[in-house]
């Protein structure tokens, strides 16, 4: 079931087009991606589909009503842009002031603790450092239970591990039920997180689909170096289908192919006694797709 459905968006500020012409649809469920360089109007597509922004032109469908309904603030989610909150306030007077905004709110207790947040309770907003305040940004996106939450930069400024604690806190989240839209620079993220990302380039997508497409889409290139433990003739590996090149530098050989090429070869090679010694194997990569779908910036 479609839960967004975002049509032929457009907006401009002033005679910068931030999005031109932006379509796609996120399912109940899914953990939703928008990946793009910087300036590619992702957060201006989420701001509109958040309500926080009237586009253009297009139109923009969330559950059952339209982006900026009343009717949604409770069920949607949205993860709050710095200085949105008083500098005063405290972690937990901030939990609490927006506990009340919902019927039935989520024990901001538990979600803090998820979040790693609970020392800084008594802390003031002001003086929490950005990966804090982050992370207090996700806790009240989510502190109403919403069927969708909405996230902007999900792990920018956070560590690490406080990196992967907040993936560790989203998959558990989407395992509740919720459905994520999140804007990522982080191709990782993107990879581990995402079951479908729309790369925005340019105000527009550029493409849209699994993680694991988009990478396909990057080329199935893999080389492939090892040192054999016996010398061999490269005919033993130039005549498989698997393998476009070979070359030699010293004792290691390099092998370029694609398909099922370290199977390919590993078996021909233990076919003659070969042991393929010190083996790496690299593929192309999200970042690879990434770079080649938003060339030319
Ligand atoms: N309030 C605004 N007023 C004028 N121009 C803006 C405004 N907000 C964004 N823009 C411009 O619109 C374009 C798209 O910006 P947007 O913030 O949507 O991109 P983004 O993909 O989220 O970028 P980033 O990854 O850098 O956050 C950029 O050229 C930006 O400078």
């Amino acid at each position: 079931m479609t839960v967004i459905e975002v049509k032929n968006l457009a907006k401009r500020y002033g005679e910068t087009v931030a999005v031109r012409d932006v379509s796609f649809s996120v399912e109940r469920g899914e953990i939703f991606g928008i990946l793009g360089p910087n300036g590619a109007g992702k957060t201006t597509t989420v701001e509109c589909i958040a309500g926080l922004r009237t586009p253009d032109s297009g139109s923009i469908t969330i559950l059952d009503g339209s982006a900026g309904d009343p009717a949604l603030r409770t069920r949607v989610g949205v993860q709050l842009q710095e200085g949105e909150l008083q500098d005063k306030l405290t972690v937990r007077e901030a939990l609490e002031l927006y506990s009340t905004f919902y019927p039935d709110p989520a024990d901001w207790r538990k979600l803090v603790d998820d979040l790693g947040l609970t020392p800084k309770l008594k802390t003031r907003y002001g003086k929490l450092s950005g990966g804090q305040k982050q992370r207090l940004s996700i806790a009240l996106a989510l502190l109403g239970n919403p069927e969708i939450a909405i996230l902007d930069e999900l792990t920018t400024g956070l560590d690490p591990q406080a990196r992967r604690d907040t993936w560790d806190l989203i998959s558990g989240i989407r395992d509740r039920g919720v459905t994520l839209l999140l804007v990522t620079h982080f191709m990782e993220e993107a990879e581990r997180l995402c079951d479908r990302i729309a790369v925005i380039d340019k105000g527009e997508v550029v493409a849209l689909d699994t993680p694991a497409g988009l990478v396909q889409r990057a080329g199935d290139e893999q080389r492939i170096r090892f040192r054999p433990s016996l010398p061999f003739a490269d005919e033993l590996l130039t005549g498989l289908p698997e393998v476009k090149e070979l070359r030699r530098q010293g004792e290691r050989v390099e092998i370029i192919g694609s398909g099922n090429l370290l199977h390919a070869v590993i078996s021909v090679l233990a076919r003659d006694g070969i042991v393929a010694a010190e083996l790496t194997l690299e593929q192309a990569s999200l970042d690879d797709a990434f770079v080649n779908l938003t060339r030319g910036e």
